[in-house]
């Protein structure tokens, strides 16, 4: 399990250990900040040692999570200048390439050690295979804790080497308790200080950032509680103007650790270096857009007995769960045991969505799949489909065709291009309210319910909705704006009235179910926004839903989709271009892969 903490849990899940288990504030900071440092320590030396190699910048794999349309920061550090000192890496390459014995006579060795006294740096995991550090690092710390971790971080890259700059937001007197033991150790070692309250000008921060490789944003953390004004907001929009890389303390500055909103303005982060546990503001798509590459830190603390007070909001979706629904076939499994499914989607001119999630269900694993639809889309998509199968609704004998059309159903998927006209919701009330089975609801089938929303806690049978928040803004009486603004407050408010399993697509789907817990889903990629891959969703997650708990069927579906597209994304080095109906072909290779224990996006 990968827990997902509110701001006010992380903060009790700190009080707690320094409290209850007596582990001292002073420690927790020490680890935070050194596990920052060797995450910071690890990413110079990977940028250096590809520049040693001769890779170019641009050939780097790793996406680049700034701005839209902003441009990439440049390469880190300059190149090594000839004749400098080989690296310790470039030694033992060199040697291994002029064929020198890998293993040496021990017994020789250790007498040799014991004339020589080698000091030898032996990394710790995360730490670079090398120092010095070479790297210009600017740090700017804030008054309260989050600055008392960047100056444990400063510490750290001082003593490896690094060329580093502490600048300030207050003066030093305002500095207290850990926060204030980490400074003076800094500047006592020798470490450069300069403070910029409020009355000074930034001229020296804009200098120094000219000439780093790497600014570290340690001004507010979870500590933040109102909007950032004035100096600090100068502070921030200096750190956005700079052409180094970013890397953010725990959050970036400004983000709200609860809604992923900047709180006034928020420093836009290349990574964010995380302590303890990932928030969940981290975890929005605005959040994760300003936090770029999440990397958590432990602070060398169990976390069960802490969790178990603390309580956590969510939890991330992890293939090893996954791996446990996907249970493998039965040698003698026939079509009707494997899931018989019917999608109730599609009308003139939008025969596409019901054949994607009918498709979809097949290539999910359903053994029977008919598309419901009205009698001359009907007649339209006969002659288009083999496998799938297909069967009128009458508007003039609607209870009787749709009794007909659900008996022996295993699950429903209601909605896609279903359209919004009275019989849809005729249809839709019948299937959705008095149906007692499992039904993914999706699309036009959710907009049928705007303003009604509860009625939907009386329904018969289970209920998966899929919405967009465009859709769940239908169903709540708000703007697609606000839902994104609150997506965690939104879903629980949409279980809540409808007493629902809920999936609020967009980047970082979420799902929520009516005992209360959450599901983050951190796979998936911008390919994904083209028409009809909502249409894909439903239709894997009705599929699934034959065979496993409803639940399952959400977590499942939502995870094997967004692994298609990040599959898709991977083999074709491509963010946009992906057609909805090749989601669903990466189906059965993900599946298989899955239940094997693969990782399906391993080189
Ligand atoms: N002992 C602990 O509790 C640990 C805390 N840690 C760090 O401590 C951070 C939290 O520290 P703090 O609680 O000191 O808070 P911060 O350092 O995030 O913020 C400092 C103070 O700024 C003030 N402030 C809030 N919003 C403001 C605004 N808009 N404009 C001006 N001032 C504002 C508040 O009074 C707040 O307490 C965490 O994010 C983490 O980085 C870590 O060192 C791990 C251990
Ligand atoms: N930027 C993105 N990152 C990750 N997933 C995305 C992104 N944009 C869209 N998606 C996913 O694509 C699907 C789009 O569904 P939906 O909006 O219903 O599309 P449609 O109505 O065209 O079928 C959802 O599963 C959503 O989570
Ligand atoms: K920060």
């Amino acid at each position: 399990m990968i827990p997902v903490l509110s701001r006010a849990q992380m903060r009790a899940f700190d009080k707690f250990a320094i409290e209850a288990c007596h582990v001292p504030g002073m420690v927790l900071m020490e680890n935070a900040g050194r596990g920052a440092a060797d995450v910071i320590s690890a990413i110079i030396d990977a940028r250096r040692l590809k520049q040693l190699q001769g890779t170019p910048e641009e050939a780097s794999p790793s996406v680049w999570h700034g701005p839209a349309g902003s441009p990439r920061p440049p390469s880190l550090l300059p190149p090594p200048p000839s004749g400098a000192p080989a690296t310790l890496h470039h030694r033992a390459t060199a040697g291994a390439q002029r064929g020198r014995p890998l293993r040496r006579d021990k017994a020789a060795a250790s007498a040799e050690r014991a004339r020589s006294f080698p000091v030898r740096h032996i990394p710790s995991p995360g730490q670079p295979a090398t120092y010095p550090l070479e790297a210009r690092v600017v740090v700017v710390c804030g008054a309260g804790n989050n600055g008392g971790d960047g100056y444990v971080v400063a510490r750290h890259l001082l003593a490896r080497g690094a060329d580093v700059h502490v600048f300030l937001t207050s003066r030093s007197e305002a500095v207290t308790g850990e926060s204030r033991i980490n400074l003076d150790a800094y500047v006592d070692l020798g470490g450069e200080l300069t403070e910029m309250p409020s009355d000074t000008p930034l001229t020296p921060l804009e200098e120094a950032l000219e000439r780093a490789d790497i600014v570290v944003d340690a001004i507010f953390g979870t500590g933040l509680d109102r909007p950032i004004h004035g100096h600090l907001a100068e502070v921030i929009a200096v750190i956005n103007a700079a052409s180094c890389q970013c890397i953010a303390l725990d959050v970036p500055s400004g983000l709200d650790a609860d809604s992923g909103a900047p709180l006034g303005t928020s420093v836009q982060a290349d990574d964010t270096v995380t302590f303890g546990h990932l928030k969940i503001g981290l975890l929005t798509p605005d959040g994760a857009r300003l936090a770029g590459n999440v990397h958590v830190v432990d602070l060398g603390v169990p976390d069960a007995p802490i969790l178990a007070q603390v309580g956590y909001v969510a939890e991330v979706i992890r293939k090893e769960t996954v791996r446990s629904y996907l249970q493998p076939r039965e040698a003698n499994t026939h079509k009707h045991a494997a899931g018989n499914v019917l999608v109730i989607a599609g009308s003139s001119g939008k025969l596409g969505a019901a054949l994607l999630t009918a498709r979809s269900a097949l290539r999910s694993g359903a053994g029977l799949v008919t598309i419901g639809t009205w009698p001359d889309a009907a007649l339209a998509l006969q002659s288009r489909v083999v496998e799938i199968m297909t069967t009128s609704i009458e508007p003039e004998q609607l209870e009787a065709s749709l009794e007909a059309a659900l008996a022996s159903r295993h699950a429903v998927a209601i909605g896609p291009g279903l359209g919004l006209d009275d019989r849809a919701r005729a249809v839709v009330d019948h299937v959705v309210l008095r149906w007692d089975g499992l039904k993914v609801v999706d699309a036009d089938a959710l907009t049928l319910f705007a303003g009604r929303a509860e009625v939907l806690a009386t329904a018969k049978g289970s209920l998966v909705l899929t919405p967009h928040p465009g859709e769940l803004g239908r169903l709540l009486g708000r703007s697609a704006r606000a839902i994104e603004e609150d997506r965690f407050g939104a879903i629980r408010e949409a279980v809540r009235i409808t007493q629902a399993i809920v999936v609020l697509k967009g980047a970082r789907t979420i799902i929520a179910t009516p005992d209360g817990r959450m599901f983050i889903c951190m796979a998936g990629n911008p390919a994904l926004a083209t028409a009809g891959s909502g249409d894909v969703l439903t239709g894997i997650i009705a599929a699934f839903a034959c065979s496993m708990a409803a639940e399952c069927a959400a977590i499942a579906g939502v995870l094997i989709h967004a692994l298609a597209a990040d599959a898709w994304s991977l083999a074709t080095g491509a963010d946009r271009g992906l057609q909805a109906s090749e989601i669903a072909e990466k189906f059965p290779g993900l599946i298989a892969a899955l239940s094997r224990g693969i990782d399906p996006l391993a080189p």
